[in-house]
């Protein structure tokens, strides 16, 4: 469970994210939605813990460790930055157990169509294929709560779905899930809706 209850940002003058109240029960995979450039990728980095909120405040329950965000578990909260960001010395079999602490992974790598490509690394594997392992990587730790901004980006619909699909397991299980997305399908997924617009919540 994640409560933001008047969270705002601003950098400098810019005013990058206007006060926003929702909650992210566990168990719920809640998209986040809006025009490009209304604070999804603010509120994204500010419910991971990466940010700190110029006012409001954030409550994740349990609650998540004080560390930096390059110190946090992959078991505390799973990550798929817009970036995309893997390891890229590492082979892609090789980046989930990193995030595991041990090998294991298979069946997210067989759920997102990345079992042929385990063993390479991301520079031998297209911009989709990168994204998924990012997807496995963020749940094979099974963390309580999962944040990624816009997953499907560079996946087709049959892909899409299979990344959809694997965060709605993750919610199933308990966790509570939380992505930014421009692509109808995942808001058809997705159990709520937070409506960011011209920096003000519509909808939470
Ligand atoms: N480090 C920063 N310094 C100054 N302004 C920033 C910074 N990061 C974001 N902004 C501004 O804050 C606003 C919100 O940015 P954010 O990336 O959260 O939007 P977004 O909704 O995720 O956009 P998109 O859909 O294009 O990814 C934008 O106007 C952006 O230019």
């Amino acid at each position: 469970m994640l409560s933001l209850r008047g969270v705002c940002k601003s950098y400098g003058e810019a005013e990058a994210l206007r006060p926003v109240d929702a909650d992210l029960p566990a168990g719920e995979l809640a998209v986040l939605t809006g025009p490009s450039g209304s604070g999804k990728s603010t509120l994204l980095m500010i419910a991971g813990g990466w940010e700190t909120p110029d006012g409001g405040e954030v409550v994740p329950s349990p609650p998540l460790p004080d560390l930096p965000m390059d110190r946090m578990s992959w078991s505390d909260v799973g990550f798929v930055p817009q970036s995309i960001s893997l390891f890229e010395e590492l082979t892609l079999a090789d980046n989930l157990a990193l995030a595991l602490g041990r090998p294991g992974g298979g069946d997210l790598l067989e759920a997102l169509d990345l079992t042929r490509l385990a063993a390479r690394r991301p520079g031998e594997v297209s911009r989709g294929e990168q994204q998924r392992a990012a997807v496995a990587r963020a749940l094979v730790a099974a963390p309580a709560l999962v944040i990624a901004d816009e997953p499907t980006s560079h996946q087709d619909h049959r892909r899409a779905l299979l990344v959809l699909d694997a965060l709605r397991a993750a919610a199933d299980r308990g966790a509570a899930v939380l992505i930014a997305s421009h692509d109808p399908v995942a808001v058809r997924y997705a159990d709520r809706e937070i409506r960011l617009g011209a920096g003000s919540v519509l909808r939470g």
